[in-house]
C-alpha cells in the first residue's frame, strides 16, 4: 500500500493510491490522483493545523483501499519515505501500514510534572479542554521530571488537583478516570538525550506509526531551558508532525540574559516554533480589550490623547511571597509581574488598529506601541516591600521574615510607574503602572480616566472636586470580571442633583458559563497553532529594553523599598508619584463606586 500525501500552504492533504497511479493534476488544497482506469480526488476540509483531514469526493469504483466516500478521511499512520516538489505544492511519497486508521496523534510532554505549576494549572487546564472535546482526538500526556514516580502515582498527584467545573451535572468522576487513563509519566534528567530518546521511544509506542504532533510544555525553572529544549529537540522531537515548545516566563532577567536564552532556543528550534506564554493574555477580559476597542463605535475615537487623561493599569495581591521568597527574590515584583503581564496589556490597549487579526499583524502593532516608549526614568518609579503586621489576631509576616528571602533583601514586592509613549496618539498622557503582594485586596485591572468636559455646564453641582466627575472606564480582569463606565447623571426629583453611576457589565450577571481559565485558552491555541497571545522574540526585547537600566539603576543605587504593612494599600509613595502627574489612583479614590 502506498498513499501520497499533498503538503498544502497550511495543511496536509492525503489519498490512498495504488503504487502505480501518476498524480496528474493540482489545485490549491485539492489533490487528484490517477489510479490506472480510475480517478481519485480529495480536497482539504479544515484548513486548521490541528485537523488535518480529508474530504473525499471520488467515485467509489476508484478507490481499492478503505477510505470513505464523502466522509471525512482521517490522515494517519504514515511514515515518511521521500518528498517530492512539485509546482508550488510539496509531495511527499509515504507507505502506511493502516492509511485509514484516523487523526494524527498529539502528545503534550509536560516537563516539570511534579511541579507547582503543572499540578496548579496545566494538567487542571488540560482536564477542562477535554471536558469541553477540545482536545485532539489521539491525545496523550506525559508527564516528565527527575522525580521518580510510576504512571499511578502521577494519577493521584494529578487527581487532587482536577475539579468538575465544566461539567457540573454530568457524571465527572467518569471523565477524570478517562482522562487519567491518558496520561504517563516518564523520569529523566533535563539534560540527558538519552533520557529524551528512552521517551522517544514511550511515545512512538503510543503513536502506533501514525503522524505525531508533539507540544513540550517547560514548566520548569528557567535556567533549564536550554538544557531540555537541546536533549528534546535531538532525542524526542517529532519526525513526522510537528514539535512545538511552550515557554514559562521569566524569559530572562533583563537585556542580556533574555537574548541569551532566546539564541540558546533558536539554536535548536525556528522562532515559529516557540510559544512564551504570558498567561494574562489568555485571561478573558485582556482578550476582550481590542473587541471593546475596535468592534464599538463609541470607544475607539475617544481612544487617544485626545479625550483620555492617564490610563492606569493595577494589579495587587491579597498575599505574599510565601514558599515562592526563593524564585520571587530573584526577580522582583517588577520583573514578575510589570515588564510582562502589565507592559502586554499596555501594548494591547494603547496598539493601532492591526491590518488583521492574524497573530503577526497584531504582534507588529504591539511591538511598535513598545519601541515608542519613553525611557523609563527612576524618579518616576516607587518600590516598596512589605513588611510584618497583625491584625485581628492574626500576624502576617514581612517579607524578609521568610527563610527562603536573604537576609537584608532590597527586593522590591511592590512597585509604580509612570509610563509614557512618544507617538502621535499618547504624546504626554501617563500610563500609570501599579503592582504589589500582600495588598490590602487581590484585584487586575484597567482604568481609564477620560478628560474634564470642556466648560462644563453643571461644574457647580459638582463641588470644586472636577476628580468626582471624571469619566472612567474600567476594565476589571479579575476577580469577578466585568466592565463599567462611571456616568454623571441627575439623582431623581425635582431638584437638580447629581450622582455618579456605574454602566456596568458583569460577567457573571450577564453570562452564566463560567469563564475558562487563561491556561485553557492558551494551550488550545498552541495546539492549533495560533500565536497571537504568544510573545514574539522582538516583544521580548522592546519589553527587556525598557525596563532593564531602571531595573540595573535600583540595583546598582541599592535603593531601598519603602516599607508598608502586610495588607496595606501600599506605600505612600505610590500617591505622589500619581499626583505628580495630577492623577488620583482610581481603585483607591472615593468616586471608587464599584
Ligand atoms: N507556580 C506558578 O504559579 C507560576 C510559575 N511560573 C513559571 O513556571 C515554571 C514552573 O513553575 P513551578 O512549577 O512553580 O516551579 P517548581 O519550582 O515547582 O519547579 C518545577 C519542577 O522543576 C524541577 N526543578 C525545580 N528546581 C529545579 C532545579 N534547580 N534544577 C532542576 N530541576 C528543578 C522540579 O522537578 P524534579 O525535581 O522532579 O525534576 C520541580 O518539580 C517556572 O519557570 C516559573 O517561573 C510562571 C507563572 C506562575
Ligand atoms: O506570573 C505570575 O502570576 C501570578 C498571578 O497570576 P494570576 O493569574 O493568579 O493573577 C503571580 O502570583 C506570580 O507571582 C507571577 O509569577
Amino acid at each position: 500500500m502506498t498513499l501520497y500525501a499533498a503538503r498544502c500552504p497550511s495543511s496536509f492533504a492525503t489519498a490512498a493510491v495504488d503504487p502505480s497511479s501518476a498524480l496528474r493534476s493540482i489545485r490549491s488544497s485539492t489533490l487528484l490522483a490517477s489510479v490506472p482506469g480510475r480517478v481519485l480526488a480529495g480536497g482539504v476540509s479544515d484548513s486548521s493545523a490541528s485537523h488535518w483531514k480529508l474530504r473525499v469526493a471520488c467515485k467509489q469504483e476508484a478507490i481499492s483501499v478503505p477510505v470513505s466516500v464523502a466522509k471525512e478521511a482521517p490522515f494517519k499512520n504514515v511514515e515518511n519515505s521521500g518528498v517530492f516538489a512539485l509546482s508550488s505544492l510539496e509531495y511527499r511519497h509515504v507507505t502506511s501500514p493502516n492509511p485509514s486508521d484516523g487523526e494524527p496523534t498529539f502528545s503534550i510532554i509536560m516537563v516539570g510534572a511534579s511541579g507547582d505549576l503543572a499540578k496548579k494549572k496545566i494538567f487542571p487546564a488540560l482536564f477542562a479542554l477535554y471536558c469541553e472535546h477540545c482536545l485532539p482526538k489521539n491525545f496523550t500526556i506525559f508527564g516528565y521530571a527527575r522525580s521518580k514516580m510510576t504512571d499511578a502515582e502521577l494519577r493521584t498527584m494529578v487527581s487532587r488537583t482536577l475539579t468538575c467545573r465544566i461539567d457540573k451535572r454530568e457524571n465527572c468522576n467518569e471523565k477524570i478516570e478517562k482522562f487519567l487513563k491518558r496520561c504517563f509519566y516518564h523520569s529523566g534528567q533535563y539534560d540527558s538525550e538519552e533520557n529524551f530518546a528512552e521517551l522517544d521511544k514511550t511515545l512512538k509506542e503510543h503513536e502506533g506509526g501514525r503522524v505525531s504532533n508533539r507540544l513540550f510544555y517547560l514548566s520548569i525553572p528557567p535556567n533549564i531551558f536550554i538544557n531540555v529544549v537541546k536533549s528534546a529537540s535531538r532525542s524526542a522531537s517529532s519526525k513526522n508532525g510537528w514539535t512545538r515548545v511552550i515557554v514559562e516566563k521569566p524569559f530572562g532577567r533583563d537585556s542580556e540574559s533574555s537574548a541569551a536564552l532566546t539564541s540558546g532556543l533558536k539554536q535548536y528550534l525556528d522562532e515559529d516554533q516557540i510559544f512564551r506564554i504570558d498567561h494574562y493574555l489568555g485571561k478573558e477580559l485582556v482578550e476582550n480589550l481590542s473587541v471593546l476597542r475596535f468592534s464599538n463605535l463609541i470607544f475607539e475615537p475617544l481612544w487617544s490623547r485626545k479625550y483620555i487623561r492617564n490610563v492606569q493599569l493595577i494589579f495587587s495581591e491579597d498575599f505574599g511571597t510565601e514558599g515562592r521568597g526563593g524564585y520571587f527574590d530573584h526577580y522582583g515584583i517588577i520583573r514578575d509581574i510589570m515588564q510582562n503581564h502589565l507592559l502586554q496589556i499596555l501594548a494591547l490597549f494603547a496598539m493601532e488598529t492591526p491590518a488583521s487579526l492574524d497573530a503577526e499583524d497584531i504582534r507588529n502593532e504591539k511591538v511598535k506601541v513598545l519601541r515608542s516608549m519613553r525611557p523609563l526614568q527612576l524618579e518616576n518609579v516607587v518600590i516598596g516591600q512589605y513588611k510584618g503586621h497583625a491584625k485581628g489576631g492574626v500576624t502576617h509576616l514581612g517579607y524578609t521574615d521568610d527563610k527562603t528571602v536573604p537576609e537584608g533583601s532590597l527586593t522590591p514586592t511592590f512597585a509604580a510607574a509612570a509610563l509614557f509613549i512618544d507617538n502621535a496618539r499618547w504624546d504626554g498622557v501617563p500610563f500609570l503602572m501599579k503592582a504589589g503582594k500582600a495588598l490590602h485586596t487581590k484585584r487586575a485591572e484597567i482604568r481609564v480616566q477620560f478628560r474634564h468636559v470642556p466648560g462644563n455646564l453643571y461644574k457647580q453641582n459638582f463641588g470644586t472636586d472636577r476628580e468626582q466627575a471624571t469619566n472612567e472606564l474600567v476594565i476589571r480582569v479579575q476577580p469577578d470580571e466585568a466592565i463599567y463606565l462611571k456616568i454623571n447623571n441627575k439623582v431623581p426629583g425635582l431638584g437638580m442633583r447629581l450622582d455618579r453611576s456605574n454602566l456596568n457589565l458583569l460577567y457573571s450577571s450577564r453570562y452564566s458559563k463560567e469563564i475558562p481559565d487563561a491556561y485553557e485558552r492558551l494551550l488550545l491555541d498552541a495546539i492549533g497553532g495560533e500565536r497571537r497571545l504568544f510573545i514574539r522574540s522582538d516583544e521580548l526585547d522592546a519589553a527587556w529594553n525598557l525596563f532593564t537600566p531602571l531595573l540595573k539603576e535600583l540595583e546598582e543605587k541599592k535603593i531601598s523599598p519603602e516599607l508598608y504593612p502586610y495588607g496595606s494599600r501600599g506605600p505612600v509613595g505610590a500617591h505622589y508619584l500619581a499626583s505628580k502627574y495630577n492623577v488620583r489612583w482610581g481603585d483607591l479614590s472615593a468616586s471608587d463606586i464599584d
